[in-house]
């Protein structure tokens, strides 16, 4: 009795100087009877209390001490001014798991919420550094941080990005991965001092480097670019939309099973879809699993997501076998712009680059980069140019000016019941449309931009980025920088997280307008130059007073497409191919979208740090044919 009566003294201590009869204890509910029987019950209550607490505190203490630790390294590296220092690490409870839970389950929030607490107006764009399972992830923000990254791109490598997408999102071969670890040659036609003895013909980098940039940019896209937006003028003659309403369940949908079938015909050719009819529908489903794969989920706890992949890579293989054996009999022959059977040079070149490669003399690999380029090329463009076409078809009065300013760049036509023309070199000049899609890409990229310093320790300011380790600049962050960005007027506002169509326009008059954030504006009550309908000024009339598109001074700010040496060498046709399908389909046709006022599709930010995020939930609309 004495002995529990000693252990328990510090737990059964009155608050006050009070006796303790005078004290409500709880126990005095259960009616103990004089003073002993209270001190027995008190002993008994604090010594169960202690069995209880001890072990939780156990437990809690290695997260507990984590966190102080991490917490005090992170308040060290944001106060310390010694140059040379790593960047704050973001505090973590659970040793060596880190920030892993959360990356795998909600990066979106992750980035959200680190963008607020170290982005705050305050400071000066620190870095931060995330851990998890043995990785260290920096993330670097502010314009002009991001802009030094893809300035000094020559001192990192992005060959991790491709390493980790071939291996655990498109499914190449385990025995070809160290085939593209082993090549440390870089991109550039000279190989890096010091690189592995890589054969000119095994320089895997480089090559895929050399032929992407070379296919997809200048002459040698007008031919994919083409093919593309005849196939789309195609795909919508064969919709079977007529004059009278229609409904449809879902715009996306419908969108992104006609352009993927027009991108993969322009670039693969007719042969991918005739032998896998079912391909398009096949591609979505995998598309779908693209964040679970990317996250490398073993085969038991993502079956769906494999089954998917598989079925992509089985028709690629399908495809290949089938063009490759056409091709042959056609005498091999090279021939240039559009290829009857791989459909472009492009296709057939990367063909012939992979068959010199001995690792990549395999089919499964060569179905692995061909998904990978399908990936890459519709991926982030198919939902970038429904965000546009959705855009577009809520607001009627920006409609009616993009009809008619896409009308400015039609082609005249013999006949009125096709889909129209346009020439692109104008298209894509357009002020307004410009606007559209790059205020799209602005509020609905979220990709991970990822770097390793290659060579060396990597220094920006005072902080040092080690060798070996992942850098990142998130789109998203970027994007959503209201120290940076337009947001409007304190009578006109328009937020960083909702569409603007004019915030990429400059209006002679307006010197609020532009993209870029003006200090008076955001502050002061200033009225817009001729409010119209939209809020935005009007443009109609005056000659003088239109608008240019501006991109001026958002170096590092808007950052789509990357940057640097590995910026995406797709640009320009993912720009041709969204402002040509949307100027064919608002020409073409009438939509009404059917949601309630005030109802908006979002993104689905279980893609988020992969590109573009698609629509979270399905868009009902009615379709009709125009009378044009
Ligand atoms: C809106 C559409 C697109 C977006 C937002 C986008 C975004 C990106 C980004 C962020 C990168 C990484 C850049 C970097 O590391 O700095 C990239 C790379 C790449 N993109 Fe795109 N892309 C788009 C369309 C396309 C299209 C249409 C194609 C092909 C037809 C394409 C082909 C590629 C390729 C091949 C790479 C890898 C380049 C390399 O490693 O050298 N992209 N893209």
């Amino acid at each position: 009795m004495d002995n529990i009566g000693a252990r328990v003294s510090f737990f059964a201590r009155p608050l006050s100087n009070k006796t303790n009869d005078k004290i409500t204890w709880p126990w005095n509910a259960l009616g103990a009877a004089n003073t002993d029987q209270k001190i027995e019950a008190q002993a008994y209550y604090a010594d169960s209390l202690l069995h209880i607490v001890q072990p939780i505190a156990l437990v809690c203490l290695p997260f507990a001490l984590t966190y102080l630790f991490t917490f005090v390294e992170s308040i060290y590296g944001r106060v310390s001014k010694k140059p040379g220092k790593k960047a704050p690490l973001v505090p973590y409870t659970i040793p060596i798991v880190g920030h892993s839970l959360i990356f795998a389950l909600s990066l979106s929030r992750l980035i959200k919420k680190n963008n607020q607490r170290f982005n705050s107006k305050c400071n000066d764009y620190i870095p931060v550094r995330f851990y998890g399972m043995f990785i260290e992830l920096c993330f670097v923000s502010g314009p002009k941080n991001v802009a030094a990254i893809f300035k000094h791109s020559r001192n990192f490598s992005a060959k991790a990005n491709v390493v980790l997408a071939m291996n655990n999102l498109f499914g190449a071969p385990k025995h070809v991965i160290p085939f593209y670890e082993n090549d440390n040659t870089g991109i550039n036609a000279t190989p890096h001092s010091g690189a592995n003895n890589v054969k000119p013909h095994h320089r895997i980098h480089h090559i895929v480097h050399v032929q992407v940039t070379r296919y997809l940019s200048g002459s040698g896209l007008k031919p994919l670019t083409t093919r593309f937006l005849e196939n789309v003028g195609k795909q919508m003659s064969k919709s079977g939309i007529g004059t009278e309403w229609l409904d449809m369940t879902d715009l996306f949908e419908f969108y992104r099973c006609k352009l993927l079938a027009a991108s993969i015909d322009a670039m693969f050719g007719p042969y991918l879809l005739a032998v896998n009819p079912d391909f398009a529908s096949d591609y979505w489903k995998f598309d779908k699993c693209t964040p679970y794969l990317l996250k490398g989920m073993p085969r038991f706890l993502a079956s769906g997501s494999w089954a998917a992949r598989e079925k992509c890579l089985l028709s690629m293989k399908r495809y290949n076998e089938y063009a490759g054996r056409l091709h042959r009999a056609d005498g091999s022959k090279d021939y240039e712009g559009v290829d009857p059977f791989f459909g472009t040079e492009f296709t057939r070149r990367r063909n012939e680059a992979f068959s010199k490669m001995e690792p990549m003399m395999d089919e499964d690999a060569i179905a692995a980069e061909h998904l990978a380029m399908i990936w890459a090329a519709n991926s982030n463009s198919i939902p970038a140019a429904f965000w546009m076409l959705y855009e577009a078809f809520r607001d009627p009065f920006l409609l009616s000016r993009i009809r008619s300013e896409v009308d400015t760049a039609r082609l005249p036509s013999s006949n009125p019941d096709e889909p129209p023309r346009f020439d692109i070199n104008i298209l894509v000049k357009l002020p307004l449309l410009q606007s559209i899609y790059a205020e799209v890409l602005r509020l609905r990229t979220a990709v991970l931009v990822t770097r390793m310093p290659e060579r060396n320790d990597f220094t920006l300011g005072n902080w040092l980025f080690p060798k070996d380790k992942l850098v990142i600049a998130d789109s998203y962050t970027a994007h959503h920088d209201d120290m940076v960005w337009n947001t409007g007027t304190a009578t006109d506002p328009h937020r960083l997280d909702e569409f603007w169509a004019e915030r990429f326009l400059t209006y002679p008059n307006d010197p609020n307008s532009g993209p870029l954030r003006h200090a008076r504006a955001q502050h002061e009550k200033v009225t817009p130059a001729s409010p119209s309908a939209s809020g935005s000024p009007d443009i109609t009339n005056e000659k003088d007073r239109r608008p240019k598109f501006s991109t001026d001074g958002l170096t590092g700010a808007w950052i789509p497409y990357g940057g640097g040496q590995t910026l995406c060498p797709g640009r320009h046709y993912a720009k041709q191919e969204m402002l040509g399908a949307l100027a064919i389909l608002v020409t073409w046709f009438d939509v009404e979208i059917l949601q309630e006022r005030g109802e908006k599709t979002g993104p689905d930010c279980k893609h988020f740090g992969l590109g573009v995020l698609p629509p979270l939930e399905k868009t009902p609309i009615k379709i009709r044919q125009r009378r044009i």
